[in-house]
């Protein structure tokens, strides 16, 4: 079941056809997790690497009603300050983690751990796992909708898709992956390029895809809220199909 939105070079959006049955949805084997908390709502992971698009895209869903979870801002309420978590890390990194107003250091640790792939994989193991059931927790109380969004970078690498019924892959060239990050974070070019050595390839990524939105095209209205021209349709179109493909769900009785 791959879509793929392509932008032909006039512009104009061309969806790959594609004929979802009822059966095909219900017997679909993402829906059998028996972690999901709701196993009738029809989940859209939205994916891609830093810098990709994905804010940029859950927006446009976010103005067409769709709500969604996104594993960044959870991956933030979780070491909030004072929290569990956050005295965990700080035990096990020092107190230079904890910035004056004893939040974490956020420059630091990202510092930290892309220099260091040890030092990496002991905070993922302490992170994924308290994000994940967060997520979940958090999808289960989004109001309802046709669909929702599961926003998250690591979603292929952390084997996340299996809580969702379709992987809508953001893709950009390792350029612009790398040139918008920098200009939006104002970090170095060695530490994005490490972050990016540390995700999945992109064609794996693509080859794990069930949809993919271009956007490559550069926008110079995107920093006033505003979208590129070339992704709103293609929202529009995948919307559609999700409708569709949300109606399907529906009607299957589990
Ligand atoms: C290292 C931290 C403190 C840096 O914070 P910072 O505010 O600078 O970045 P932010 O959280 O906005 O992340 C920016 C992007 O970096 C990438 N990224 C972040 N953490 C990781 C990771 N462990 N592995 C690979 N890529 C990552 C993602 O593409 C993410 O969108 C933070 O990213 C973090 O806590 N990472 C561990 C948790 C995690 O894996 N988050 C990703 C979402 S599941
Ligand atoms: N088509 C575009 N043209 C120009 N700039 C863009 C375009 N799409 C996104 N951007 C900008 O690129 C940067 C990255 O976009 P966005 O924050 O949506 O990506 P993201 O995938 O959510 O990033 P991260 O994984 O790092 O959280 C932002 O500054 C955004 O405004």
């Amino acid at each position: 079941m791959r879509t793929l939105v392509t932008l032909a070079s006039s512009g104009a959006v061309t969806l790959a056809p594609d004929t979802v049955s009822q059966d095909q949805v219900s017997q679909d084997p993402l829906l059998q997790d028996p972690e999901l908390p709701d196993r009738k709502r029809f989940i859209v992971g939205l994916t891609g690497g830093i810098g990709s698009g994905k804010s940029t895209v859950a927006r446009l869903f976010n103005q067409l009603g769709i709500p969604a979870v996104d594993a960044d801002i959870v991956a933030r309420e979780v070491v909030a300050k004072g929290s569990p978590l956050l005295a965990k890390i700080v035990d096990h990194f020092g107190p230079q983690l904890l910035t004056p107003q004893q939040t974490l250091n956020r420059p630091l640790l990202r510092q930290l751990i892309f220099n260091d792939p040890a030092a990496k994989q002991w905070l993922d193991s302490v992170m994924h796992p308290a994000i994940r059931t967060e997520m979940l927790q958090q999808l289960a109380n989004l109001p309802p909708a046709p669909y929702v969004l599961l926003i998250a970078p690591l979603l292929l690498e952390n084997k996340l898709d299996t809580l969702v019924n379709r992987v809508l892959v953001v893709d950009i060239s390792e350029r612009n992956q790398l040139s918008r990050t920098l200009s939006r974070d104002g970090v170095s070019a060695q530490q994005v390029q490490a972050i990016i050595a540390s995700q999945i390839s992109r064609p794996e990524r693509l080859a794990l895809a069930d949809d993919i939105i271009d956007n490559n095209s550069e926008s110079t209205d995107i920093t006033n809220g505003g979208a590129a021209a070339t992704l709103q349709p293609q929202v529009q179109q995948l919307h559609q199909r999700y409708l569709d493909l949300a109606k399907h769900l529906d009607l299957t009785k589990r």
